[in-house]
């Protein structure tokens, strides 16, 4: 048998697809894999923030399309670029484990402290909502680009720091330029953070994929999404939503676009509901 996984072509993306295609090989040596890269529309425009230009599933629309044409079988992404709602036809087959869902402060390379007359890097609404708490006289100024890109940025001088994702810094060999970790109540993540998810065709069936799929790692994306989709959050929306499993139970804490957050907690077997609860009674608070 043969598999064809798509991918991003950045490095990043492209680590995270052998990660996926290690656990495939260790499940069954004798299925065939072949990367097949594409860039995506995410990954062509670079010159505004995301939410400016509009739309869901930028960094996943090329790779939707290559699964529906059949040039490939699966796809990997980053769970977090995903759009909050599938397409029936193209399923999530399965969550990996996952790696650190902290946001991490990044310095210029051999610096120890933030330069207060440069900003802080971060393109993400979620991030500079919650690092104007965290930093109240620091200014920030979006950043776009792969993980290299922003780095380099950084280290040209441009910004005074970035926040960047543990988990990607991690899987890049990268956790060294790591200043300061946030913790997961001082900066709540981005839905998914730090999984991975993989995508298949409806109808078909890949029993290897066992391999890839954690149980923490799916509890989480399947509560977390499930509270941004009913909070009507998309991918570049501040909303922020992180599930912590502890036994049979999960804690959920969620941030709307507000802001405000709220926490829930109650049997994993419920993880979509508790999302969609905590969604809807932060709704009504608000209203
Ligand atoms: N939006 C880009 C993106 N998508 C996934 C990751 C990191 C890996 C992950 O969070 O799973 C990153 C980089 C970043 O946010 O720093």
């Amino acid at each position: 048998m043969k598999l064809r996984i798509g991918s991003r072509e950045s490095v990043l993306a492209v680590t995270q697809s052998e990660l996926v295609m290690e656990a495939i090989r260790a499940f069954d040596p004798s299925i065939e894999l072949e990367l097949v890269t594409m860039k995506t529309t995410g990954d062509k425009i670079l010159d505004r923030t995301l939410d400016k230009v509009g739309g869901k599933g930028l960094f996943v629309r090329e790779l939707d399309a290559a699964l529906l044409e059949g040039r490939v079988d699966i796809t990997v992404h980053s769970c977090k670029d995903l759009p909050m709602e599938t397409d029936p036809r193209l399923p999530l087959a399965g969550f990996s484990k996952r790696e650190d869902p902290r946001d991490a402060l990044v310095l210029p390379a051999g610096k120890t402290e933030l330069d207060p007359s440069l900003p802080i890097g971060c393109a993400s609404r979620r991030r500079a909502i919650q690092l104007a708490a965290l930093y109240p006289d620091m200014e920030v100024a979006p950043v776009r680009g792969n993980v290299q890109t922003r780095l380099r940025k950084l280290d040209e001088g441009q910004y005074s720091a970035l926040v960047l994702a543990s988990a990607g810094l991690k899987r890049l060999g990268l956790e060294g330029r790591i200043a300061r970790y946030f913790t997961a109540e001082e900066m709540i993540p981005a839905a998914g953070q730090g999984i991975l998810a993989v995508q298949t065709r409806a109808g078909e069936n890949y029993p290897c994929l066992a391999a890839v799929t954690d149980r923490e790692g799916t509890i989480c994306a399947l509560a977390e999404r499930a509270f941004v989709r009913m909070l009507d959050g998309g991918c570049s929306s501040p909303v922020a939503a992180h599930g912590v499993v502890d036994g049979d139970t999960l804690i959920l804490t969620g941030m709307d676009e507000n802001g405000r957050r709220d926490r829930i907690s109650g049997p994993v077997t419920e993880a979509e509901q508790l999302g969609e609860t905590l969604a809807r009674r932060m709704k009504e608070a608000a209203e």
